[in-house]
């Protein structure tokens, strides 16, 4: 991170740039090879471009960066070229230098010490993240100069309805003039209004791991829009870094449960993408689980197939639709999704597979949640409105074992 130019408008040049084969035969093993080895050209030019460019680096805010979100937005921000971090905040940690509260990011000494929101200087920002929780955001733009692009990963601005969101977050929205100008930042989906926004509400976990596999399906008519049931796990640290009696390990350890049953706030949040896709309202059966794991999230979505459609239908839909993506991966008919495949990338594997009852398919859907589910995808946003390419900083490979 940090000592980069960045030319205006490099992104244009490095999607055009031709796909050739110099990529590195890690990236050329994956399963989107071609989407791999585009992105992995593009990033490159970004670098090369900003050793040779001409203006300075964008200057990024981490707001709540001693939270797990934060942190991995940092440590994602380590490996790129065109974003610096100039500020950090934390609330109870205010004060304390980054490395004393994350020793495990040894390379980031050159970052500032955590501060109050209250003492950033916002004339020497260009975007922030918004790592904090839910209802911060709404309040803490209010200070926030409007020439500063934001990703927020708080379910601030998700809902696009004010009312839905009072009902689900238990109070009335605190901004909701700029709830009408947040764009929904699912970017496979959403890219043209991600890259000119100002204000990204960047989706929640289970949200990106159901929408994706999901609202293509549901656009093309391949699958009901009733009858959708989804069975999701999650890692701990979805739930954040706070202390609480039922994350401590004796809690957590040697067994799962469910939470949230019949009324988790992803909800609303999953209907709105899927009844954006069909055209038509969806409702949908989801239930959450914490897994005795860290990190990691999969979502089980049992669904009906419509107008004749296979399960193989469904594979080859899905396949074509995201064959130009670099982190959406559907698999080979017949591979099995692990958590642990994607553990620490930005990658989504998805799979289709047939249900033994006639005219039904089971999807299953992986993520990190950090990672795709939180600050993999800001990054993916942020680089967008930042004019970068989509990729920049976010290639690694999952850790295995
Ligand atoms: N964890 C996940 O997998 C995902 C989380 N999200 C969302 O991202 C946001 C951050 O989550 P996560 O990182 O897990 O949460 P954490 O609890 O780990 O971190 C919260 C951060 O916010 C700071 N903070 C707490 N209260 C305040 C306050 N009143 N004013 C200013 N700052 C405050 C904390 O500071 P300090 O610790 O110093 O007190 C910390 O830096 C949440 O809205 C969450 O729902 C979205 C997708 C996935
Ligand atoms: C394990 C766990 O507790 N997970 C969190 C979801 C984290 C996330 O994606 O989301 P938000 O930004 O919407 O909070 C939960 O179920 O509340």
């Amino acid at each position: 991170m940090g000592i980069i130019a960045q030319s205006a408008d490099l992104s244009a040049a490095f999607v055009a740039r031709p796909r050739s084969a110099t990529a590195s035969p890690l990236i050329r093993r994956g399963c989107s090879c071609q989407a791999a080895v585009a992105a992995q050209e593009r990033q490159a030019a970004s670098v090369n471009a900003a050793s040779n460019g001409a203006s300075a680096a964008s200057r990024i805010a981490v707001l709540g960066a001693s939270g797990y979100t934060g942190e991995e937005v940092v440590r994602l921000l380590a490996q790129h070229p065109t974003f610096s971090v100039v500020a950090l905040t934390g609330e109870s940690n205010a004060g304390k230098a980054f490395s004393e509260v994350f020793p495990h990011l040894v390379t980031a000494t050159d970052v500032p010490k955590l501060t109050k929101i209250g003492d950033v200087d916002w004339s020497g920002v260009d975007a922030a993240f918004c790592c904090l929780p839910h209802a911060t955001t709404q309040e803490v733009l209010a200070s926030v100069p409007e020439h500063i692009k934001i990703v927020d990963l708080s379910a601030d601005f998700r809902l696009r309805d004010v009312n839905t969101y009072a009902e689900w977050y238990g109070g009335a929205h605190k901004a909701p003039e700029l709830q009408k100008e947040a764009v929904y930042g699912l970017t496979e989906l959403h890219r043209e209004q991600v890259r000119s926004a100002r204000l990204v509400a960047n989706p929640g976990c289970y949200p990106t791991s159901v929408q994706l596999p999901l609202c293509p399906l549901l656009q093309a008519g391949l699958i009901e829009k009733e009858d959708i049931i989804v069975d999701a796990k999650s890692g701990v640290s979805g739930a954040g870094r706070s202390a609480k009696v039922n994350l401590l390990y004796t809690e957590i350890a040697e067994g799962i449960n469910c939470y949230g049953v019949s009324k988790h706030r992803h909800m609303p949040e999953i209907e709105q993408g899927l009844t954006d896709a069909a055209g038509s309202e969806v409702t949908i059966s989801f239930t959450p689980n914490l897994m005795p794991m860290t990190r990691g999230m999969q979502s089980t979505c049992f669904v009906k197939l419509a107008n004749g459609a296979t399960h193989s239908d469904l594979h080859k839909h899905l396949t074509d639709f995201y064959k130009d993506e670099t982190f959406v991966h559907v698999l080979p008919e017949g591979q099995i999704p692990h958590t642990r495949y994607v553990r620490g990338s930005n990658y989504n594997h998805i799979n289709v597979f047939p249900d033994r009852i006639k005219g039904r398919a089971i999807i299953i859907s992986v993520i990190d949640n950090l990672v795709k589910g939180a600050s993999g995808q800001a990054l993916q946003n942020l680089n967008l409105l930042m004019g970068q390419p989509e990729e920049t900083g976010l290639l690694q490979q999952a850790m295995f074992p």
